[in-house]
């Protein structure tokens, strides 16, 4: 088992790059098995546990996968597969984004239900909505659903959400584009990623109009091609730099982030006096002597994302006052709470909100990563810690976050990541040294 150590008290300076978006390269590779001619390339992918799993699930269904150097070349030009096994979805519920496509492509898809996982029980319905809608007959059974498109092809449909689900929009719009007839998708997701999603498909032949807004029209083609795309930079990624920066009273130009992607963040975190400067390359953050209090509710975009609700309660925990956090997205996004209690946090949950007395008094402990999110959040506590902190359940940090202690170190953080082995020959080494 690996383990992050980090010793707290170290202010972070200089310039860190963020990587392409595990949000967006994610639906975007699933998107290139829509292309039944011409090979996709795929640039500035970020090297992640789940950008290795959803090339697997691609290789599975019978599609041809490189990557090498950040980027991802997919052939998907054979006939393919119509199946999704558990064991991928299992590791990363994104794997069920191959659904649409396949159902597109093949008018066919099985696919293994993703069941729910640390975050809240995240049911598919509203894909299924939008692909019974579209003429498919949709079974659940066996631990699987299977779509089956009448005639093979789906047709043109008008599909409301109920909820502005991010994995609906992208699984429904990828599957009406090679539909008959137009869709219109109401009540979508309005996330920078699903833009992204547009764009790609668009290059690939595609008629996808209204990205970004609260409606989406599809015009369905008969056939899509192979295209070259290069992945937009990574908001969270970015914006848990940014609150590295602000709770280590640091100074750092995070190069490529992009504000518009990040409006709720910096709007929230200028309220707690950390100050924000557009330059060429990023965005500066300059952390001020206090930071304030603030209340927060995660909402769809552009409201405040769920996916940085864990790294601000961090921040909110070294503020000065009263804060309050209310989760609407997820509703079991806490998990992490506990272990920031294990970390001395003064902090309590009420219904779907945390109220928090800051600043903490927090100190150094051994504390296990129960989400992807709540991994980096423990270990910007760490930071600002008293004494050392030891962050395990790595697994889940790597799914999102490309070498995260190695550009906190180069930002002057007092962090490394060991074996266990390792930490018991230096245990040892210490101890022999003292006897
Ligand atoms: C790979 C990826 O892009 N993951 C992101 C995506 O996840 P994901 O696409 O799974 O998130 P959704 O927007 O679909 O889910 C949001 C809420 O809607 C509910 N829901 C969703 C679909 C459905 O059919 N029925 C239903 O009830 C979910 O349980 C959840 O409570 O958006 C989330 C919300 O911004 C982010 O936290 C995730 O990082
Ligand atoms: C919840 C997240 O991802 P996923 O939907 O892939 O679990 C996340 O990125 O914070």
């Amino acid at each position: 088992m690996e383990k992050i150590i980090v010793r707290g008290g170290n202010r972070l300076s200089g310039t860190v790059k963020v990587e392409g978006a595990k949000n967006a390269v994610l639906p975007v590779i699933a998107a290139t098995l829509l292309a039944s001619d011409g090979k996709s390339i795929i640039r500035d992918v970020p090297t992640l546990s789940d950008v290795f799993t959803i090339n697997e699930v691609l290789r599975y269904l019978n599609a041809e996968v490189e990557f090498d150097n950040n980027t991802v070349i997919v052939n998907a030009s054979r006939e393919l597969r119509e199946e999704a096994p558990f064991e991928y979805v299992r590791k990363m519920r994104a794997s069920s984004l191959v659904m649409g496509p396949l159902l597109a492509r093949n008018g066919r898809a099985r696919v293994a239900l993703p069941g729910g996982c640390a975050i809240g029980s995240r049911p598919i319905d509203q894909h299924l909505k939008g692909f019974e809608a579209m003429g498919a007959t949709v079974k659940v059974g066996n631990g699987f659903v299977e779509a089956e498109a009448a005639d093979g092809r789906l047709r043109g449909a008008k599909i409301y959400l109920d909820f502005p689900s991010v994995g609906a929009t992208e699984n429904i719009m990828m599957a009406a584009t090679l539909a008959t007839g137009t869709t219109v998708i109401e009540n979508v997701a309005k996330e920078p990623e699903i833009v992204d999603l547009a764009n790609f498909l668009n290059s690939m032949g595609a008629k996808v109009r209204g990205a970004g807004t609260g409606t989406i029209r599809i015009e369905g083609v008969e056939m899509l091609f192979g295209a070259d795309h290069n992945i937009i930079p990574d908001r969270i990624e970015a914006g848990t730099f940014m609150v590295a920066a602000a709770i280590t009273g640091g100074d750092v130009l995070i190069k490529g982030a992009v504000p518009e992607h990040s409006t709720s963040l910096i709007a929230k975190m200028e309220e707690m006096g950390v100050v924000f400067i557009e330059e060429a390359e990023g965005v500066r953050v300059l952390a001020p002597e206090k930071l304030k209090a603030v209340d927060i509710k995660t909402m769809p975009h552009p409201g405040f994302p769920t996916d940085m609700q864990a790294q601000m309660m961090a921040l909110l925990l070294h503020a000065n006052g009263t804060s309050v956090i209310t989760e609407t997205v997820f509703e079991n996004r806490f998990m992490h709470v506990e272990e920031f209690r294990r970390m001395n946090a003064e902090i309590k949950i009420e219904g779907r909100s945390v109220i928090m007395n800051g600043p903490s008094n927090l100190q150094g402990a051994e504390v296990a990563a129960t989400d992807l999110r709540a991994a980096a959040a423990l270990i910007l506590t760490g930071l600002v810690a008293d004494g050392i902190t030891r962050v395990t359940e790595l697994k889940h940090l790597d799914r999102g976050y490309v070498s995260f202690h190695e550009k906190l170190a180069a930002l002057g953080a007092d962090i490394e990541r060991i074996t266990e082995v390792e930490e018991q020959q230096a245990e040892k080494f210490v101890t022999d040294l003292n006897a």
